[in-house]
């Protein structure tokens, strides 16, 4: 992703501000502040992530520095201290992202937001289902310009399709009028695999049949778009229902993780591990791990240090066990499950890792720090997970007992 933002405005305390917004979010930022400077710095040949450029400035009253932009393929947005309806149409005109009217503080919160929402965008595929190639290639045009990424399909079949190998898709737009099937009928198929929370559906019909808004939104569409549609209100109903769905998925990864290392946490982990042996035709590994001496960490080097350590290795246990479910337990303790795994190949494997501890230095502040970790290994047969657990747990006991920083599997003497 190309990551400078470029700011055009001649006001320099409002330059200052919008620098500092741009580069707390990571972009590096260029500022002009006339025509002049833009028409000189051949910024055809440059590449931006974005543009926000005033819409008047002191040699181009006009909103002439938006054509500059819009003309080089820079999705641009458009600062204004005047906004009369003269002035919205003529920026909308120009194929702007946005523009934000320069009132209060809150304005400049809202090129924040908008920064943030179009780098979110570049992750996000909207499936556009319409058998009109004009409706498509404008829906297009409108959606590519906020870096959405724009799947096309011709009809409800097609869809379906597309749906089926394209798991990114959040965003359906569907017209109502289509061969093979209405979007009515698709809007109803979707819904039966995919949920408003996982897959938002935004249904355009004409704006003489009130009727059909409602079966669409009976039939599980999110929201409903009348024809002909104002690009503004457009953009705000596909953020406003991608937010609702980006909302939901920050919930369940809440739900799912541990607050300090971002892995599983033990909710998830037995969710996941129960669901892993209830498919495994052969046995599977689960060891306990515990960071050695963790409180004297605390106790010499802080708080803090210690949370830096755990959130590192997390990362190098997540790392290690790719194939595997890792998550953090409590405290300084760790559970890994690999499913279907051999209880040799996974003690080699845990053998490597408790040695990569020891040697690893753990960079803690202005130090460098050695950790080791005693690990608990059992092999998982035919007993469930809780008693899997108990037997790992006593391992890793006699792990503690016999020295620490070393692997012991259940059942067998050390
Ligand atoms: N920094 C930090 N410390 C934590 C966290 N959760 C638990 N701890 C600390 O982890 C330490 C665990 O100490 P103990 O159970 O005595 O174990 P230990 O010192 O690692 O000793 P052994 O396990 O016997 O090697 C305690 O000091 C807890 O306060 C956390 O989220 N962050």
């Amino acid at each position: 992703m190309n990551n400078r933002v470029l700011i055009v405005e001649d006001h320099k305390t409002t330059a200052e501000i919008l620098t500092k917004i741009a580069q707390k979010l990571g972009f590096e930022v260029e500022v002009m502040s006339s025509l002049a400077d833009l028409t000189a710095s051949l910024i055809e040949d440059k590449a931006y992530f974005c543009a926000c450029v005033d819409f008047h400035l002191p040699d181009a009253h006009h909103g002439e520095a938006i054509d500059q932009t819009v003309a080089a393929k820079i999705p641009t947005f458009v600062l204004t201290g005047r906004l009369d309806e003269q002035v919205r149409q003529k920026v909308m005109t120009k194929a702007v992202v946005d523009f934000i009217l320069k009132e209060t503080v809150h304005s400049f919160d809202y090129v924040g937001k908008l920064l943030t929402r179009l780098k979110r965008n570049m992750q996000v595929n909207i499936l556009v289902v319409d058998d009109s190639l004009s409706v498509r290639k404008y829906l297009r045009t409108l959606l590519e310009r906020q870096n959405f990424t724009v799947i096309e399909a011709v009809d409800g079949l097609d869809a379906l399709a597309l749906l089926a190998e394209t798991p990114q898709i959040k965003v359906v737009i569907t017209d109502y009028e289509m061969p093979n099937m209405s979007g009515v009928e698709l809007t109803s198929k979707i819904r039966r695999k995919h949920p408003h929370e996982k897959i938002a559906i935004v249904a355009i019909s004409s704006s003489n049949n009130a009727m059909l808004t409602a079966r669409f939104l009976k039939n599980g569409a999110n929201d409903a778009l009348n024809k002909p549609f104002d690009a503004e209100e457009f953009y705000t109903r596909i953020f406003r229902n991608l937010e609702y769905i980006e909302q939901i998925e920050e919930i369940e990864f809440a739900a799912n993780h541990d607050y300090l290392t971002k892995i599983k946490n033990r909710r998830c982990f037995f969710e996941l591990s129960n669901q892993a042996l209830k498919t495994a035709n052969k046995p599977s590994a689960l060891a306990l791990l515990d960071l050695d001496h963790f409180k004297a960490i605390n106790d010499t080097y802080g708080h803090e240090a210690g949370d830096i350590i755990l959130v590192q290795a997390a990362q190098r246990m997540a790392a290690h066990f790719k194939d595997g479910i890792v998550a953090r337990l409590g405290g300084e303790e760790f559970c890994v499950l690999l499913p279907e795994t051999s209880i040799d190949e996974a003690l080699g494997r845990f053998e490597f890792l408790c040695h990569h501890f020891d040697s690893f230095e753990f960079k803690v502040l202005t130090q460098s720090l050695n950790v080791t970790t005693s690990i608990g290994l059992v092999e998982i047969s035919q007993q469930d997970l809780s008693t899997a657990l108990k037997q790992a747990d006593e391992a890793l006991y006699a792990a503690k007992e016999h020295g620490r920083n070393q692997v012991v599997q259940y059942g067998q003497s050390i």
